[in-house]
């Protein structure tokens, strides 16, 4: 049964036992309690070399890409270790797919059992949508944040903490796994949970809910809040906004019917903030765009950055207000 799944299919299979085990790494990393915190900015090249570097992206182990950074944001032994967990056993499974991951690691030595070849045996048997049936590994690009929300993990809000896996099929985010690693449904023996999506085929490990009509809550940054942001928020006029970690957990807000919108219409997030929640979004019935309401490309030779910012609705067919009141207040940078 496994092996004849379409690849598409046996990735995202894969991807969701990947992430259970990046999750359990992570937990793991804050129980001991050092978490190795480096500030990507303090250990930066000068800036022109940075600059350079940012526009090349290292070739490992044949078809892996681990893209520069020169930002100012934060690494953490649990972002390491769960990029290397899930990069070896994505690439073990499928050694001819793009792996993009956020993490620059200086190592690829993976502990055995951090290897993970499981795959999720309820998504294994879905009915594949027919476009993504053929997909062969020149078609799939797998983008890898393995902890989004760092800011937040160093902090102490570990709900906002996620794992994402985005699987993009010629160049769109059609395939997503969210694995929150510090939920808790009651049982605190029991940590984590998974969330999947698959654009014609479904989702699942949630319930997808909407916000009461007549409400209007917008989720944002918590960490990175400029003037635009908050402006772009105020012009909606919302009867609550929710400031918090991480675009996955933003998107979470979205899937739950916790929140209506998510607004960042600035540059900051990356392909890999947004390829897995997109693709989990879309498959529930919302959206995920620039603020020009265009589609991000996935495709590997990609720029990473999302320059033009970053706006989603739980329902596709609220998008266009929200695109419609913000361009009128904030001019997208790019
Ligand atoms: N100005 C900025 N500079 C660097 N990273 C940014 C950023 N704005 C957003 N991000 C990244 O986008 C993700 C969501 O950000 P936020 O929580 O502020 O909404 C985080 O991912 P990571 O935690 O994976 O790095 C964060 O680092
Ligand atoms: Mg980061
Ligand atoms: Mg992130
Ligand atoms: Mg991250």
């Amino acid at each position: 049964m496994a092996q004849s799944a379409p690849l598409f299919i046996r990735i995202v299979a894969s991807s969701i036992a990947a992430a259970n085990k990046a999750g359990k790494i992570v937990r793991d990393v804050m129980n001991k309690g050092d978490l190795g915190i480096i500030d990507k900015q303090t250990n930066s090249l000068p800036s022109f070399v940075t600059v350079m570097l940012s526009r090349l992206q290292i070739r490992f182990a044949s078809r892996i890409l681990i893209p520069f950074q020169g930002k100012n944001d934060l690494q953490t032994e649990g972002d390491r270790s769960a990029q290397r967990c899930i990069l070896a056993s994505i690439s073990k499974q499928f050694p001819g797919v793009t792996i993009i991951g956020e993490e620059e690691t200086d190592s690829c030595e993976v502990p055995a059992d951090w290897i993970v070849t499981e795959s999720d045996e309820h998504v294994l048997k879905l009915d594949c949508p027919e476009e993504y049936q053929s997909a062969t590994e020149s078609d799939i690009v797998v983008w890898v944040d393995p902890l989004d929300g760092t800011a937040e993990y160093t902090q102490g809000f570990l709900d906002h903490v996620t794992i994402l896996i985005g699987i993009a099929v010629r160049n769109r985010a059609v395939g997503g796994v969210i694995h929150q690693p510090f939920y808790s449904s009651g049982d605190s023996e029991k940590l984590g949970r998974t969330l999947w999506g698959i654009v014609g085929a479904g989702v699942g490990g949630f319930t997808p809910a909407h916000v009461p009509d007549g409400k209007r809550i917008i989720t944002t940054t918590r960490s990175h809040l400029t003037p635009t942001v908050q402006a772009a928020v105020d012009a909606i006029n919302p009867d609550q906004v929710l400031k918090v970690g991480g675009a996955g957990h933003k998107v979470l807000l979205l899937l739950e019917g916790k929140a209506n919108a998510y607004m960042y219409p600035t540059p900051g997030t990356k392909r890999w903030d947004t390829c897995a929640p997109e693709a989990v979004l879309h498959a529930m019935g919302g959206k995920l765009t620039d603020m020009y309401g265009n589609f991000y490309s996935y495709a590997k030779d990609t720029p990473v950055a999302n320059s033009d910012g970053v706006l989603a609705t739980a329902k596709a067919d609220d998008h266009k207000y929200y695109l419609q009141v913000i361009s009128s207040v904030v001019k997208p940078a790019s």
